[in-house]
């Protein structure tokens, strides 16, 4: 696999236990470096599983899946994960927790960085006495101080305040530019993510629906409106539609031009996401490139 590749599943999956139901199933997909990635779904849609099996922490049941051109065990040490449950020492202090961070990562770890991210926080508190927001400041502390290629953050925004959520995105995209480090962020608020993240991963009862670059996405469909009665969507491949009243809306990924009756929008990247969610799941244009 090329160097410029950070996830790579080919028939990734995985099921808990024997007689347990898959939680990710025929996975396919290529995450190329320096993106920041958007992970996607509904509750139970394989997305922390998804995180874990790259994080290492967990082995797939069938299938394959690389991290930076090797298995997610020998990436390990260049990968940085942030659980949901932000696993940390509750009897340690902030300031304890950060120094533990430099101790496991010598020669790598950037105390500036981290120190910014628990900016504000007394580095003398307990960690059990933090709330959940303060908490997951000072994991992602952790986790970005030991300058990783892969940032894995499962939810990271979920208990944050909309002040922390807007710097710490700001923090994740210089991460991105500056040096190229790959992020990959699971999460439910869809709207927060369209001006930070670049690529997409859609994931839904365990598959994979959609993957790419959000700008090819969108730019691969088309919102459309028109009397349901006169229009037809003919070589179009129809997302989904709906009809309200004696008025069709549809999102589409067009096949040539629009007949003159339709009228056109782009979509939004939430648009994108609900209607490939609530439609059957048209096939997904870059798939076959990701191959
Ligand atoms: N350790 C486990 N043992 C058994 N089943 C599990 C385990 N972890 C996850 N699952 C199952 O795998 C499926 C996918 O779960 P996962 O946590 O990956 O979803 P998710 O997309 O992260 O959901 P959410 O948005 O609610 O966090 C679910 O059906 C879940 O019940």
């Amino acid at each position: 696999m090329s160097s410029d590749t950070a996830l790579r599943a080919d028939a990734l999956a995985k099921r808990f236990g024997r007689r347990g139901g898959w939680a990710l199933r025929d996975c396919a997909f290529r995450l190329p470096t320096g993106r920041v990635c958007a992970v996607v779904g509904p509750n139970g849609a394989g997305k922390s599983t998804l995180l874990s099996l790259a994080a290492g922490l967990t082995a797939p049941t069938e299938g394959d899946l690389a991290v930076l051109g090797t298995t997610p065990a020998r990436a390990r040490h260049r990968v940085g994960y942030v659980a949901q449950d932000k696993p940390l020492y509750p009897q340690l202090t902030v300031a304890e927790t950060l120094r533990m961070g430099a101790d496991l990562n010598p020669g790598r770890w950037d105390a500036e960085l981290a120190g910014h991210v628990v900016e504000g926080l007394d580095p003398a508190a307990r960690v059990r006495t933090l709330s959940g927001g303060q908490r997951t400041r000072v994991a992602l502390a952790l986790a970005l101080g030991k300058r990783p290629e892969l940032l894995l953050l499962d939810e990271p925004m979920a208990d944050l305040d909309p002040l922390v959520r807007h710097e710490l995105m700001g923090t994740l995209m210089g991460q991105a530019a500056t040096h190229g480090t790959t992020i990959v962020l699971s999460s439910h608020v869809i709207a927060e993510l369209e001006d930070s993240c670049d690529h997409l991963l859609l994931v839904a009862g365990g598959r994979v629906r959609l993957a790419g670059e959000i700008d090819e996405l969108l730019a691969a469909h088309l919102r459309v409106s028109g009397a349901a009665a006169t229009t037809d969507l003919g070589p179009h491949s129809v997302v989904e539609s709906r009809v309200t009243g004696r008025q069709l809306t549809a999102l589409i990924r067009p096949a040539g031009p629009l007949a003159d009756d339709w009228r056109a929008t782009a979509p939004t990247l939430e648009e994108l996401v609900l209607a490939h969610l609530r439609g059957a799941g048209a096939p997904n244009p870059t798939e076959e490139r990701a191959a």
